[in-house]
Parts: structure tokens; sequence; C-alpha cells
């Protein structure tokens, strides 16, 4: 389980400068085992700032964050094995040189086989459409495709909680499908998956629960079929065809 307990956090020095407006401002949620939950808001709402702490890359200035009981604060290590992450702008996440050595990078360092090593690196690239690419260099890779990548090498890890922080931006449309039967079957397998989006195109049908921020709160907290008649009122466009059950 995933506990955030009003979780504040500000960006500044704290170096007697003025510090900004909480980013994320007393977000208290829980998120039981395996639930597929969307998080959704406006552009700085708070939503990166929100996850960045899941996994101990931000501490809350007040409040706590557990993960399966322990303060992520206390033990990063422990919250990202738990708790696997990939981000919009992954320039500084890869380690090897080639997609094959990235994406197999995290599995060997939990010191699986090398069969499953195999298998979890082809099942990842294949869900992002980089199969076939594991010997090609990073520094060749698109924008695009390092994004792709970058959510491979969370998807590799097969971690019991997975964030990806806008997975579907530049897929397209077999891209996106691929992807999504990827996260279909993790969330069968009983992955817990927080995905966060401004664009719940193809999710609201999965997904178990929609939360959306709004200026670092949460304003919308139910399931999808709840949730769409509140979230156009924070700019959250509900996908045509959906509709309140
Ligand atoms: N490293 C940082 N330093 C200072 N302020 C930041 C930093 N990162 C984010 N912020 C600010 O915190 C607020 C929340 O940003 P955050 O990136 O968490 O929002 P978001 O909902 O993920 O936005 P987007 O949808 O645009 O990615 C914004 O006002 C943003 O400008």
């Amino acid at each position: 389980m995933l506990e955030l307990d009003s979780v504040t956090h500000r960006y500044g020095d704290g170096d007697g400068d003025e510090r900004a407006d909480p980013a994320v401002d007393g977000v208290s949620l829980t998120v039981p085992d395996g639930q597929f939950l969307v998080l959704c808001g406006s552009n700085g709402s708070g939503k990166s700032t929100l996850v960045r702490h899941l996994n101990g890359l931000l501490e809350p200035d007040s409040g706590r964050v557990l993960v399966d009981g322990v303060d992520a604060s206390d033990d990063p290590v422990a919250a990202r094995t738990t708790v696997g992450m990939a981000f919009q702008d992954p320039r500084d996440q890869f380690v090897a040189a080639t997609v094959g050595g990235d994406v197999r990078f995290g599995p060997e360092n939990l010191g699986l086989g090398h069969g499953e090593i195999d298998r979890r690196a082809e099942r990842a690239l294949s869900a992002v459409g980089l199969d076939g690419r594991e010997d090609d260099r990073i520094e060749t890779l698109s924008g695009g495709e390092r994004e792709r990548l970058a959510v491979a090498g969370a998807l590799a890890m097969e971690p019991a909680y997975l964030v990806l922080d806008e997975p579907f931006t530049g897929l397209d449309a077999p891209a996106r499908d691929r992807l999504l039967d990827r996260l279909r079957d993790l969330h069968a397998d009983g992955t817990g998956l927080i995905v966060v989006t401004h664009d719940l195109r193809d999710l609201l049908g999965d997904a178990e629960r929609v939360v959306c921020l709004d200026d670092g709160v949460v304003v919308v907290d139910a399931d999808p079929a709840e949730a769409v008649d509140d979230l156009p009122e924070y700019g959250i466009r509900v996908p045509d065809g959906f509709e309140r059950a």
C-alpha cells in the first residue's frame, strides 16, 4: 500500500529567499495494492511533484510518505525497488550506451538469471515498440524513442507499483494500444499502476480510480464514472463516448 499523509512540498532553497507557493499542498492519498489509478490535472498542478515523493526522489516539507508501511525518506532504496517510475523527460535516466544494455541493467542488478532478464527485456521493449532495437545506441534515439525506452526500463523491473508520467505522449495509435495492452496484463497480474496524464483517452475504461490535482490540492478522487462529471471544471477533457455509469 502507498500512503501519502498530508504531504506538502515547496520548491526553493529555503535560504532566506521567499519560497514559492506549495507545488503540493497537504495531499493525503492511500493507494491499495494493485490499484489502477489515473492522476490528472492541468499543467503545473503538481502531478510530477507528487509522484516523485513515492520513490523517495523528493522529500516532503511536511507530512510523510509510506511505501508498504516504510517511510520513503528513511529508506529510499526500498521505495525505489517497490515503486518503479518513468519520467516525461528521461535525459538523466539512462545508465547504458545501448537500448538493450539499458533495459537489462535494472533486472541484472536484481540478480536475476539470464533467461528471466532476456524475457523481461524482450517483453518491455516490445510493449513500447522498440523490439529489434537492442543494439541501437541511445544517443541515436529520437526524443520520443528515449521516452519509450524509459518506460521500458521501468516495465522491465516489474515492480509492485509502476508510476508512468505521461507514457502515451508521442505514441501513435498502434503504439498506444500495445502499451495499454501491456499495462492491462500487468494490472491483471497484480501490479499497481499510477498513470500521470492530461489525456484520459483510452485510460478511463481500465482505470479504477481518477485523482485530479489543481494547484497542488486533490480536487477529484472518484471512480472514472463519477469523476467525469467534475473533471472539465479543472481543465481535463473527458473523452467522447465515456458516459457516467
Ligand atoms: N524543480 C523545480 N523547481 C521549482 N519549481 C518547480 C520545479 N518543478 C516544478 N516546479 C513548480 O511546481 C509546480 C508543480 O509542477 P509539477 O511539474 O509538479 O506539475 P505537473 O502537474 O506535473 O505539470 P505538467 O503537467 O506541466 O508536467 C509548478 O508551479 C512548477 O512550476
